[in-house]
């Protein structure tokens, strides 16, 4: 008896009950992919056509999306097999980003408001970039602004190889990201900056400083590496994984999760360079999970290299490589295992701007023993609740079991 959660970064299916208040009123991940896919307009060199999810769908992909939404995208309108059980959840946490999205799932909503930074140029306070330039011996910081990842290091990255100054920028999540050149600024240096900022921004009640590096030559070739790391707060709350902790469970965490969760109760953590060697990962890693073991994966590339970019095709890729996968998957499970598929927040790549968008998100479980319909949750805790019931661990404070 196991416990598998694999998040899939900002697969969400739209029909947020408050997204105007974000802006986001009708956006939806994976149903304007779908559309997009069923008008021939995601065709690449590596797929073409409607979207094709056939196990997802046979783990009630679509069917999530009609209680989302009300309908279900073109492609994904097969029957879901009895085997599994499905639903969707709203956020109760207001922020619609990832630390926020993960640590509700593991039990935690967010019962404060973030602090953001403004969409003025210079972004930052000046009293934290004079802070950070004194304390991390600075001569000045590039960017200073709401930006795109990598668009902000074609921009800057040349300038900041000759200067030294690191690429500083926001979004409209809680952060304060830092790109610096790999081997020019140095990733032990990076990471010494982050740290510096991660403190300055304590008080300023900011979410993440995430240190972003990249390699390459110029603006035409500058690329970031999986040697991002996040610089979180710490869960205001204890998670399931604080639990599984607490009673001695094996605990494997794929990916960011570890991060995210500022190291607490993460267990063994492995990264992995994309969603393909996390999935190896992820498959490993079952392979040699005790009994009563937490297996909690995220599956970056989603968010990061897609939905971030705008990129339909590129996301829409990504789903069908998933999918691919997760025979895998099912196939390694042991008959009492319980494996819940799900995702933080949305990035609808068809959406305006580069931000996440507020959405539902789907719950696609398998265990043998469950014939119970998980339907519409309110809040993403109620998977923290199932697993911690599934498990035999104590209840947490927040959600409901399946
Ligand atoms: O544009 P990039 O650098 O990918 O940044 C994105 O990634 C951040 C953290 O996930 C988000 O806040 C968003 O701004
Ligand atoms: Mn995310
Ligand atoms: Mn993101």
């Amino acid at each position: 008896m196991r416990a598998l959660i694999l998040v899939m970064d900002s697969v969400g299916i739209g029909g947020a009950p408050d997204a105007q208040h974000y802006g986001d009123k009708g956006a939806d991940t994976v149903g304007h992919i779908a559309d997009a896919c069923a008008r021939g307009q995601a065709d690449s060199e590596v797929r073409e056509g409607p979207l094709r999810l056939p196990n997802l769908v046979a783990m009630g992909l679509g069917h999530a999306c009609r209680l989302a939404t009300g309908r279900i995208p073109p492609g994904l309108d097969d029957v879901a097999s009895e085997h599994f059980q499905f639903g969707c959840a709203t956020e109760m946490s207001r922020g619609k980003d990832t630390p926020s999205g993960h640590w509700e799932i593991a039990g935690v909503p967010v019962p404060f408001e973030w602090e953001y930074f403004p969409r003025t140029r210079p972004c930052f306070p000046g009293e934290l970039t004079e802070r950070l330039c004194a304390q991390a011996r600075l001569p000045g910081i590039l960017g200073n602004c709401h930006a795109s990842g990598t668009e902000i290091i074609a921009e800057f990255g040349e300038r900041h190889m000759q200067s030294g100054e690191p690429i500083c920028y926001t979004s409209a999540d809680s952060v304060f990201q830092i790109a610096a050149h790999e081997e020019a600024f140095g990733l032990e240096r990076l990471y010494e900056v982050c740290s510096i900022a991660r403190k300055l921004v304590d008080p300023l009640n900011i979410g993440r400083v995430i240190a972003r590096p990249f390699i390459g030559n110029s603006g035409r070739d500058f690329k970031r590496t999986s040697h991002r790391r996040d610089y979180s707060v710490p869960p205001p709350g204890r998670t399931i994984l604080d639990l599984a902790e607490s009673d001695h469970r094996d605990i494997v965490s794929i990916g960011k999760i570890d991060d995210i969760f500022a190291h607490r109760g993460t267990g063994r953590n492995i990264r992995g360079d994309g969603n393909n060697a996390l999935f190896d990962a992820t498959l490993k890693e079952l392979h040699g999970l005790a009994d009563g073991g937490l297996l909690f994966a995220n599956f970056v590339d989603f968010d990061t290299t897609y939905g971030h970019r705008r990129d339909v095709k590129g996301y829409a890729a990504a789903l069908e490589a998933f999918d691919a996968r997760v025979p895998e998957l099912l196939d390694r499970l042991r008959g009492d295992d319980l494996l819940i598929i799900t995702a933080d927040h949305g990035c609808d790549p068809s959406w305006s701007g580069t931000d996440h968008t507020r959405e539902q998100v789907p719950i696609l479980a398998v265990n043998a023993n469950w014939t119970t319909r998980i339907g519409h949750r309110t809040g993403f805790a109620d998977i923290a609740a199932s697993v911690a019931k599934h498990l035999e661990l104590p209840p947490l404070l927040h959600g409901a079991c399946f």
